[in-house]
């Protein structure tokens, strides 16, 4: 999941320290109303916006004033939120009571996500169409049952016997979501909490992050399917055709049923909406391929650190998930559908939340980072240094996630455009796309001394320096950012080894890097650099330099049998470059480049 949500993880329903772990017991709600009344009268606010958004009415008044992005005070500064290592494996280990949770059989996973929508939102924030309203009288509703035969069963009980205290009530209590709480204790001097992980240090040699299409590509094994994986493919495939009337409906019903969560997603839902529900049913889809899934799922629990998850956020989001299904996939749900959902949602929960809990031990959320200089290299293209407040481990390829002042919430992904250095500045490449939320931000308006928030790093894009095989990277446009922090990292570890840089632009002018790139190869005899424009004519410098498309550029040289590739850039280069490079005799698990999925979504 990707953005998240609010209740305490010790509401009562949730257990956590009390060895009552059964967070995916979504607590009985009052109706949106009330829950609204409550929470008005405990903060002293009128919020009848969202009061009145109901999925019934289409009145998606999202438009209120707490969705709008407005400017930086709406940050908070650190400390945040203090993910409390409640429901975690930590109380597994103190107080197991594995007979009251869902067996997770099939640990499997939800990729989510990077949270948020390049793409300004329409000028309603939140746009979902009007779903039908929920059914409330005949919408399930989750609780937790005495296990049967050594076996958790969850079974739908009449709203009216359930009383769990409100979701945001609880949340209050334990620390608000976005900004009050009790600070988060600083990475380097948490005591860590007991777990059932060995701590991870950071930064470590990165294992190799699944990346959806990794995921994606497990799922077709040959092996046989579980019972559970066959009836949740039954259940994707029923609703795959109406995926958008699904996704507009769980959200609105998330908002409705828990509104304190609206505060955590972007003022922009369109982008978000995909990339949530996506991303939760393409791992509950995968729901048998533990081993991958759970790497995957640990690296998004993690991830979802920054956007203030907590543990108790995840019940919500799983019964308004379920309802969503049981509305659409009429034909193909029922009760072992459903268990099996609740069973699959469960694990994937489990996962994040233990992953995101060992993390608190290591790392912070998140990182506040000074902007020190801001260089407008093209009219849409600035280099930006940033200095983080606190050191910021990263290996050269990796990636992180940028949320600026002007826009909470809105997190987008960049590269590290250098190795990791001395001083310990990061730099980014940022070009400003039509319309982008925060690549304008970061190229129109940054300047030194605003302070940007950065999520932790990811991506597999690294090098292996144990091995001595030759590079072969190829960056389009700002894609060039990771690829000459890869050459200061092998410049950084003092191995010759040959390293081919293929650098594409559409023209001769958006080439706003050759000139390192070509101070790189002066320095450095193994580093030959070969600029490529689609159009105009050739630029003079590199090794050689070439007019054309990317692709057809690298298959104009080689064979590149001893390489390992890299490739960086646009979605498109990315997936004729994998072609071209196979072409030039580099098998495909030797090509490594950042996630098209992420990419097609982040934009820049
Ligand atoms: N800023 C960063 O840190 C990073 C950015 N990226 C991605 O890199 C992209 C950069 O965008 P721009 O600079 O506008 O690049 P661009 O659209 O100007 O293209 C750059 C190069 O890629 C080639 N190319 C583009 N589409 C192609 C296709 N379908 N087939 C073959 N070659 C193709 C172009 O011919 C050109 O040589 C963005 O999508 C961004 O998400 C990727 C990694 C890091």
């Amino acid at each position: 999941m990707d953005a998240p949500t609010t209740t305490s993880a010790d509401n009562g329903s949730s257990g956590g320290s009390s060895g009552d772990w059964g967070w995916f017991t979504p607590p009985a709600k009052k109706s949106s109303g009330e829950q609204q009344e409550r929470q008005n009268s405990q903060d002293g606010r009128a919020e009848p916006d969202e009061r009145s958004a109901h999925p019934d009415h289409g009145d998606h008044r999202e438009h209120h004033a707490r969705d709008e992005p407005n400017d930086r005070e709406q940050i908070p500064s650190r400390p945040v939120n203090p993910i409390r290592p409640v429901g975690t494996a930590a109380e597994r280990v103190r107080e197991p009571e594995p007979s009251q949770a869902p067996p997770a059989r099939h640990p499997g996973g939800a990729p989510t996500a990077p949270a948020s929508a390049e793409q300004p939102a329409a000028a309603s924030g939140y746009a979902a169409p009007a779903p039908a309203p929920p059914r409330r009288e005949a919408e399930p509703s989750w609780d937790r049952q005495p296990p049967r035969g050594g076996q958790s069963t969850w079974e739908r009980v009449p709203a009216r016997e359930r009383e769990p205290e409100p979701v945001h009530q609880s949340a209050r209590a334990t620390g608000a979501p976005t900004g009050s709480a009790a600070p988060a204790p600083p990475a380097q001097s948490a005591a860590p909490a007991p777990s059932a992980f060995t701590p991870r240090a950071r930064p470590a040699a990165p294992a190799p992050e699944p990346s959806l299409e990794a995921v994606t590509a497990s799922a077709s094994s040959a092996e046989p399917a579980s019972p559970d994986a066959v009836l949740i493919r039954r259940t994707m495939a029923e609703i795959e055709p109406v995926a958008d009337k699904v996704t507009s409906y769980f959200y609105a019903l998330l908002f409705v049923q828990y509104p304190d969560l609206r505060a955590l997603f972007p003022a922009s839902m369109d982008t978000q909406r995909d990339r949530l529900f996506k991303a939760l049913l393409t791992a509950a889809q995968h729901v048998d391929d533990a081993e991958v899934l759970t790497a995957y799922l640990a690296n998004l629990g993690r991830g979802h650190r920054k956007y203030g998850t907590q543990p108790d956020h995840y019940p919500a989001v799983g019964e308004c998930l379920l309802s969503a299904l049981a509305r659409y996939a009429t034909s193909s749900w029922g009760p072992e559908t459903q268990a099996a959902w609740v069973r699959a949602y469960t694990a994937i929960s489990q996962i994040m939340i233990d992953a995101a809990a060992e993390d608190e031990a290591v790392a912070p959320a998140w990182w506040q980072a000074e902007v020190v200089s801001h260089e407008l290299r093209t009219p849409d293209i600035a280099v930006v240094t940033v200095r983080p407040d606190q050191p910021y481990p990263f290996l050269a390829g990796q990636y992180t996630s940028v949320e600026t002042p002007w826009w909470p919430r809105i997190w987008r992904h960049y590269s590290f455009a250098s190795a990791p250095r001395s001083d310990g500045l990061l730099s980014f490449h940022v070009k400003a796309v039509p319309a982008g939320w925060v690549s304008n931000a970061m190229v129109h308006r940054a300047r030194p001394g605003d302070v940007i928030r950065l999520g932790a790093p990811g991506g597999s894009m690294t090098i292996d320096h144990t091995a001595r095989s030759g590079l072969l990277c190829v960056g389009g446009g700002t894609g060039i950012a990771p690829i000459k922090a890869l050459v200061e990292d092998v410049a950084e570890h003092g191995v010759r080894r040959p390293v081919e840089v293929f650098y594409g632009a559409r023209s001769n002018e958006d080439l706003y890097d050759l000139d390192t790139m070509l101070r790189l190869e002066q320095a450095h005899p193994w580093l030959s650099v070969r600029p490529v424009v689609a159009t105009g004519p050739a630029v003079r410098g590199g090794t050689s330099s070439e007019t054309g498309q990317l692709p057809d550029a690298v298959r104009q040289y080689g064979p590149y049998r001893e390489y390992d590739a890299y490739l960086s850039g646009p979605p498109g280069l990315i997936r004729s470059g994998v072609d071209a490079l196979v072409g030039v005799g580099i098998p495909t698990d030797r090509i490594r480049h950042d996630s098209i999925e992420e990419l097609v979504s982040a934009g820049d």
